[in-house]
């Protein structure tokens, strides 16, 4: 599968580093593009790739491309690349939120073809959030809890900073909790989230609670964060590369 990245960033970079330590000969990191040249650059380098100025110049050249830039990135690039039948995963999963995006995305890829995946990313248990979302559902929360530095805020002790509707708070917080609009969109629900900002943990903690006809779960997912970047955890790019290793198997354990 030959990839192109839009977004050199931490996920980029943990992506492309287990990629190259784990020799994942399936997946092919082609082409780099980011706003910053250099960060581009840099992947290129280390992949024998490309980096590319405009972003449509890796077009020809990738089966698919992941987006790991911002939900501004999915907003504006996106749906060109949707439309000409290439494949995207989707990280800035919160854009998809936004009705008229979703929507248009929808549209371009079922008249292109084009496939739209998006990854787990730092929360664990969407597989039974799926399954648990073909009988009613009672509740469904996420409760997250960061650094006061990873969320942008200044304070000295706990505090919950949001509280509220996913949907919200994928606008108040668009680099932090991407992960609220991937459990909307398993569940078909727009899920109660609260996030707390708290000084005194070091990782990025998502607890996700559901009560269903199914019964009731609640997973706990204490990520470690990237060093390029603490607001983001590192399995959100170990879920990114898991789903590109789903797509090129034959074999599919899990849901
Ligand atoms: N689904 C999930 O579970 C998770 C999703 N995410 C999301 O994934 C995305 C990437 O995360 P991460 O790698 O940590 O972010 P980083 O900020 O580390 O990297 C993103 C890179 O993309 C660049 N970029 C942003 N927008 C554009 C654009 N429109 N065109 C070109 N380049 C662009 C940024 O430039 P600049 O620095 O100038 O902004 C930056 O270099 C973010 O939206 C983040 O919120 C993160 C964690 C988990
Ligand atoms: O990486 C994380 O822990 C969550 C995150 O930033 C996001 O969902 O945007």
């Amino acid at each position: 599968m030959r990839c192109g990245i839009i977004g050199c960033g931490a996920i980029a970079n943990t992506i492309v580093n287990l990629v190259l330590k784990q020799d994942i000969k399936k997946i092919k990191l082609k082409y780099f593009y980011d706003r910053n040249f250099r960060k581009a650059k840099k992947l290129a380098n280390l992949t024998n790739g490309t980096a590319v100025k405009k972003v449509e110049e890796m077009f020809n050249g990738v089966d698919l491309i992941i987006e790991s830039a911002s939900q501004e990135a999915v907003k504006e690039i996106v749906p060109n690349i949707i439309s000409r039948g290439i494949d995207v995963l989707i990280m800035s999963v919160g854009a998809l939120l936004d009705e008229k995006v979703r929507r248009r995305l929808i549209k371009e890829s079922r008249e292109s073809g084009a496939n739209i995946y998006i990854p787990s990313g730092a929360i664990i248990g969407l597989d039974g959030v799926k399954a648990a979302s073909l009988g009613k559902i009672k509740e469904i929360k996420l409760i997250t809890r960061k650094s006061p530095t990873s969320l942008g805020v200044k304070t000295k002790k706990k505090e919950v900073v949001f509280k509220g509707k996913s949907s919200e708070a994928v606008k108040k917080f668009p680099v932090n909790i991407n992960v609220a609009a991937a459990l909307s969109l398993a569940s078909g629900i727009d899920a109660d989230v609260k996030i707390i900002a708290d000084p005194e943990v070091e990782h990025n903690i998502h607890e996700v609670h559901v009560k269903g006809d199914f019964g009731e779960f609640k997973s706990i997912t204490k990520n470690t964060v990237c060093e390029l970047n603490p607001k983001t955890s590192v399995l959100a790019a170990y879920s990114a590369v898991t789903l590109l290793k789903i797509l090129s198997d034959n074999i599919r354990v899990g849901t």
